[in-house]
């Protein structure tokens, strides 16, 4: 192929343009659908030679990077699946990604079910839950504890912008779990109420700090000051590596109209816009929005962090994270 741009199957370009649109989205769905993309890569792959093979499937893996920066599950799972891709041939390329791909995706849901039974340990029979946003790890604890017979109840924050709580209050009416959703300004208010706060991560540091949806790390301030434990649930693909250096988590913002739309904006601006027209997002009308998707909650605000691992204090999950990535992360999707 020359010098040529490496060729990224269609599917792969589809797949990240359904992740940066929140198409799919939650870091363990985003990690298993950029891991089924790279084996629709190696299956689609034109490429007549190793290095052409290997050229594709690396740019394949920056476009999936490329959409969202903050679940660091996302670039872990790109590195497993390169890291594990052997052969001399293309054929044996080709199997060696698909292999790969799927050993990563059934990893990813035996340590979800794992987790889930370890998460459900420490709910009682009768507890209520308070959850943030949507998060199938978190969900996992609920189902086992389910499973072990035990009856729950969920306060379910309705996460604003997008509302993923309303997934969360989905998933829990079919499994007859009685739900009471609420906006998120009233966590306070019924955190009196509930025995556990129950959220995801997108991301663990390594001094144990929590980065998950926009919101968890103030409900966490106010569950400490109620007396509520805060457990995370998040499998071992959510601790990032780069923060083991000192680098920090980027924290997402995103589009300002998930927020506010444009007649939404037009209503709030001044009446005294010399000509009358709607500003364009961030523009000098005076009129600023910040949607952050994501914030980062610190260790002392959470009481455990449940992984298919065990559960650890935040204080200490940074000998699991030496375990399982040792000191350094390399990028193997760079040119
Ligand atoms: O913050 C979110 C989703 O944010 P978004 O909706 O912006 O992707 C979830 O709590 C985590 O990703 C964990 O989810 P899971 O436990 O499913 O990995």
């Amino acid at each position: 192929m020359g010098d040529a741009e490496p060729e990224v199957v269609p599917a792969v370009e589809s797949t990240a343009d359904a992740i940066a649109a929140m198409e799919i989205r939650g870091a363990a769905t985003i990690a298993d659908a950029a891991a089924a993309a790279l084996a629709t890569q190696a299956e689609g792959s034109p490429a007549e030679t190793p290095a052409a093979f290997r050229r594709g499937l690396r740019a394949a893996a920056r476009t999936l990077y490329e959409t969202r920066p903050t679940a660091v599950s996302l670039p872990n799972a790109l590195r497993y699946v390169l890291r594990g891709v052997d052969g001399d041939t293309v054929a044996e390329l080709r199997a060696s990604t698909i292999d790969r791909a799927a050993s990563f995706r059934r990893d990813l849901e035996h340590a979800r079910e794992t987790l889930g039974g370890i998460g459900a340990n420490r709910l009682r029979d009768g507890d209520v839950v308070l959850t943030h946003c949507h998060s199938t790890d978190a969900l996992a604890c609920v189902e086992a504890a389910l499973e072990d017979g035990k009856s729950l109840e969920a306060i379910v924050k309705e996460t604003r912008p997008r509302k993923q709580g309303h997934i969360t209050a989905t998933q829990l009416r079919e499994w007859g779990v009685p739900v009471t959703l609420i906006v998120d300004g009233a966590a306070r208010r019924y955190l009196d109420a509930a025995d556990h706060v129950l959220v995801g991560a997108d991301s663990i540091a390594a001094d144990g700090s929590v980065i998950n949806k926009i919101g968890t790390s103030g409900l966490a301030v106010v569950a400490r000051e109620r007396g509520v434990p805060v457990m995370v649930a998040a499998q071992t693909i959510k601790l990032h590596p780069d923060t083991l250096t000192g680098h920090t988590v980027a924290i997402e913002t995103r589009d300002e109209r998930e927020v506010l739309s444009d007649e939404e904006r037009a209503s709030i601006r001044s009446s005294d816009a010399p000509d009358g027209s709607v500003g364009e997002p961030g523009s000098e009308d005076g009129l600023t929005v910040e949607n952050p998707a994501f914030d980062v909650t610190p260790p002392r605000y959470v009481d455990a962090i449940v992984t298919e691992r065990g559960q650890f204090p935040p204080e200490s999950i940074v000998t699991l994270m030496r375990e399982l990535f040792g000191d350094t992360t390399d990028e193997p999707w760079a040119e």
